[in-house]
């Protein structure tokens, strides 16, 4: 039987899993896959690592059925399948680590409850995250959990990219910029600068464009500035997150239209964005599909703000030398990247229609100024890696 790590993801829209078989030489993936449309119409997939179909299952009508009970189908999937694995840690996103965390962590009770203080800075994620360890902690105790955070990345932004613009007091209480994707952009960094050690070095935007969507400014491989800010509700338009909004709203929300606090989280949250904007879909690939001009508009206003957030993060990094697409729509929507790369025209970024089109690695034309890439993210991997190095090292130390 050959030991083995397994790494969850659960996003707001999806969970995505990871099965690693401990080599001496690290982490190697085994199996993994996916279930999207969390809230919409669920759909469960996983391939072995040579893209074998180990199950394939559709909920058309299964827009209610919550991330723990499709949580509990991965689990019995996994007891009847994965019989040649010991599982010897289970590694997991969590959103928010606050200003504590910048490092991942062994999972126990005490940082559990800690955790937990986050759940409304990140009410599409934390509580799933936070649910999942404990349904795993519940069903075999005593297994290994680790939680890698979204935030760590950006944990050493410089303060000025960190600070927000309160009186002081607050910023001690925790009110800054945290920064999410983190694992996304972590992943993100270290292939770049496997691929292409130079631009790594420089100036990069890096485009984490999925249901979540944030951009991260960095400079020499680390976070300088983020668009995604105390919440995951800052920055860019989302799927159903309104992104940066006129906080002005939310006064006159509360004070004079007589709001509730959670109605205006439920409005912000899951009501707004391409879904809110479009009144169709959360889901670029139905926009795109759709005929009905509010569609349209979604779409207008997603590529507007992505590329006026691009000009401010330009700003930050006091120029730009790459910008890499990645996530559910960067890696795939060659008409989303065309759209933003046209409004940056002007900075010097010029695709190459051809190698768009087809999701190459480099897709801008050869005399770009701004050399533009895809890069399919992996924070599974990034789970992986982490996880088995605390596991590695508390075996060391108990040796
Ligand atoms: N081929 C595609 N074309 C356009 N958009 C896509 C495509 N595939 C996925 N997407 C978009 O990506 C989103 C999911 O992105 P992903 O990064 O997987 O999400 P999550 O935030 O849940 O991790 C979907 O909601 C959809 O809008
Ligand atoms: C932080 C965040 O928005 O994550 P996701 O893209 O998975 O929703
Ligand atoms: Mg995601």
């Amino acid at each position: 039987m050959s030991r083995a790590i397994v790494s969850l993801n659960s996003g707001s829209s999806s969970i995505k899993f990871g099965l690693y078989a401990l080599e001496p030489g690290g982490p190697v993936h085994k199996a993994g896959g996916k279930l999207e449309g969390i809230g919409t119409a669920p759909r469960l997939m996983i391939r072995d690592d040579d893209g074998t179909v180990l199950i394939q299952r559709d909920w058309p009508g299964g827009a209610s059925l919550t991330h723990e009970q499709l949580l509990d189908v991965l689990y019995d999937w996994a007891g009847t399948h994965l019989t040649g694995y010991e599982i010897a840690a289970v590694g997991h996103r969590v959103v928010h680590g606050g200003r504590k965390f910048r490092h991942p962590v062994r999972v126990d009770a005490a940082l559990l409850s800690e955790l937990e203080a986050f759940c409304s800075l990140a009410p599409l994620h934390q509580p799933h995250n936070l649910a999942a360890i404990r349904e795993i902690a519940r069903k075999s105790p005593g297994l290994l959990q680790v939680a890698c955070f979204d935030t760590a990345f950006h944990h050493d932004m410089p303060e000025v990219a960190a600070r927000m613009a309160l009186p002081r007091a607050y910023a001690e209480r925790g009110f800054r910029r945290y920064g999410f994707h983190g694992l996304s952009y972590e992943y993100i960094a270290r292939k770049l600068a496997e691929l292409d050690p130079a631009l790594a070095r420089g100036r990069v935007i890096a485009a984490h464009l999925g249901n979540g969507a944030s951009m991260c400014a960095m400079r020499e491989s680390r976070s300088i500035d983020t668009t995604m800010g105390f919440t995951a509700l800052d920055g860019l338009m989302m799927g159903t997150r309104s992104g940066s909004l006129d906080p002005g709203v939310i006064v006159h929300l509360q004070l004079q239209e007589g709001m509730s606090a959670q109605d205006v989280e439920s409005l912000l949250y899951r009501q707004s964005g391409l879904l809110g904007v479009s009144g169709v879909s959360s889901d670029m690939r139905a926009l795109h599909d759709s005929k009905d001009p509010h569609a349209r508009e979604a779409i207008e206003l997603f590529v507007w703000r992505a590329a006026r957030h691009a000009g401010a993060l330009m700003s930050a990094l006091e120029g730009l030398d790459g910008l890499v697409f990645t996530a559910g729509i960067g890696e795939n929507d060659p008409r989303i990247r065309a759209a933003i790369c046209e409004r940056l025209a002007w900075a010097g970024v010029v695709l190459d229609a051809q190698a768009n089109a087809s999701n190459a690695p480099v897709i801008s034309s050869p005399d770009s100024r701004i050399t533009v890439r895809v890069i399919p993210t992996d924070e599974e991997r990034m789970i992986a890696l982490h996880t088995s190095a605390i596991l590695e090292n508390r075996e060391g130390e108990a040796a």
